[in-house]
């Protein structure tokens, strides 16, 4: 018998008991073992729950399932960064095996936890903590391994892919879309971690560690999220054959430094990642063995999540009897971690200025002096005295695209630079 302690019993949470209790026989008989969940840590033991659970189960208190020597497993589904971290550090120590689906502990704290857990003789296994149900890590820990990864991207979080599609295809508001994706259990507790690309950021973080066989630090990463993102630039991107989404890109440069970052994108409508819609995340790999790899799935929710805790409960349980290591800290790589200044992309601009002669000329002339060449102008005719206009950029360095931005708002009949994103030639 597997024991089982499961730390939460929120969204995820609720999803792997449900899974390991109608799943049981199933589970044992693939197997040969029955896993029991024996303990559950909530803030608040007498709260009306989606599942009906005996309460004998529940516990506010830790030590309730970390001295538990019938424990071996530790699932740890509360999220955020404490009392997470300390809770993962003390089970450790007290010899139990993880499974977490929280990115932020894995990004920030990850190399702590892999040593520790060798000093411990203890596996760590966080298959939901990227791409929901996608089974990520394991592809790129077992499938991929003879591939030297050359890129690794993809549309990370479920949240904001959910509230760009209902912004794309009904038009509706923001904060609407997003009241939407908490309330179907998508979005963390604090959502800000979403929309500020932040969770995406983590699980970059992650893939790429596992990628470049290093660890990334996920504070020194260019981080921007989608609060800026207005119906307008949908509207034109869409003009203009794009669709906007929230990338996280890794790729790996021919000097081996690293290009690793999150933002807004305008992604060509003949891209199959602009069809990425709604909850789904994607993730694109090119191994030098495999070439081109795409996998798409449910990036959040109850049973997707749940689906790859599950999993790793049960990988835990199969290789509980042997020796293997956690991979990541034996062969651990030198790069470097490129700038965002030293990015190139085309970049679309948008602008609202007076309605002017001569105003288009003094933005030419800016844009030409920092080096930034203008690939396309729209300008929307309106009888209004301030008025849009959409540029498209050719490929230049963001430096320059900076240099050239913080001119532009010096020009008197430069009203506002309402949003600068990135063009990514996939
Ligand atoms: N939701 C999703 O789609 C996905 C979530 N994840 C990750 O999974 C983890 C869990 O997320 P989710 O299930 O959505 O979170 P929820 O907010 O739904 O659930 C959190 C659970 O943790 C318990 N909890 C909170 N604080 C404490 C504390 N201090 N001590 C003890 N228990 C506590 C809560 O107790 P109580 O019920 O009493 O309030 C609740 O049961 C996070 O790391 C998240 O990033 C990963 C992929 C997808
Ligand atoms: N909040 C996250 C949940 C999964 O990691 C998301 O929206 O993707
Ligand atoms: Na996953």
């Amino acid at each position: 018998m597997i024991g089982v302690g499961l730390l939460g019993f929120g969204t995820v949470g609720g999803g792997v008991y449900q899974i390991l209790k109608s799943k049981k026989d199933y589970i044992k008989r693939k197997l040969g073992e029955d896993i029991v969940i024996k303990k559950i840590l909530v803030t608040d033991i007498n709260k009306k729950r989606k599942y009906c659970v005996d309460k004998f189960l529940l516990t506010d208190k830790f030590e309730d399932i970390v001295n538990d020597s019938s424990i071996h497993v530790v699932v740890e589904l509360i999220g955020g960064e404490e009392p997470s971290f300390s809770y993962i550090k003390a089970a450790i120590k007290n010899k139990k095996h993880i499974v977490t689906a929280n990115k932020l502990i894995m990004a920030k704290h990850g190399e702590e936890i892999f040593r520790l857990a060798e000093e411990n003789g203890v596996k760590i296994y966080y298959e939901g903590s990227v791409g929901g149900g996608i089974p990520i890590i394991k592809t790129l820990n077992e499938s991929l391994v003879a591939n030297k990864i050359e890129k690794i991207y993809g549309i990370l979080n479920g949240t904001t892919n959910y509230i760009l599609t209902q912004m794309t295809e009904k038009k509706m508001d923001f904060k609407e879309a997003l009241k939407e994706a908490q309330d179907l259990g998508y979005a963390e507790s604090d959502p800000y971690f979403d929309v500020s690309g932040l969770d995406s950021a983590y699980k970059i973080s992650i893939l790429s560690s596992l990628s470049y066989e290093t660890f990334i630090d996920v504070d020194s990463l260019y981080v921007e999220g989608v609060e800026k993102i207005e119906l307008e630039d949908i509207e034109i991107a869409d003009e203009l054959g794009y669709v906007i989404k929230l990338l996280a890109i890794g790729k790996r440069l021919e000097d081996e430094s690293l290009d690793i970052r999150v933002h807004p994108t305008f992604v060509p409508k003949n891209n199959p990642i602009s069809r990425i819609n709604g909850v789904y995340n994607v993730v694109q790999i090119h191994g030098d063995n495999v070439g081109e790899i795409m996998m798409y799935g449910q990036g959040a929710g109850e049973m997707p999540t749940a689906s790859a805790v599950v999993a790793d409960i049960i990988e835990v349980a199969k290789n509980i009897k042997y020796n293997i290591s956690n991979g990541l800290i034996n062969n651990l790589q030198d790069h470097r971690l490129i700038s965002i200044e030293e990015v190139e992309n085309p970049f679309y601009i948008r602008l609202m200025v007076n309605d002017k002669p001569g105003v288009f000329a003094k933005i030419a002339k800016v844009l030409g002096d920092n080096n930034v060449s203008i690939a396309s102008v729209i300008q929307k005719h309106r009888l209004t005295p301030v008025v849009p206009i959409f540029l498209r950029t050719h490929p230049v360095k963001e430096k320059y695209m900076n240099q050239a931005a913080d001119e532009l708002k010096n020009i008197d009949d430069v009203i506002e630079i309402k949003n600068i994103i990135r063009v990514e030639e996939l």
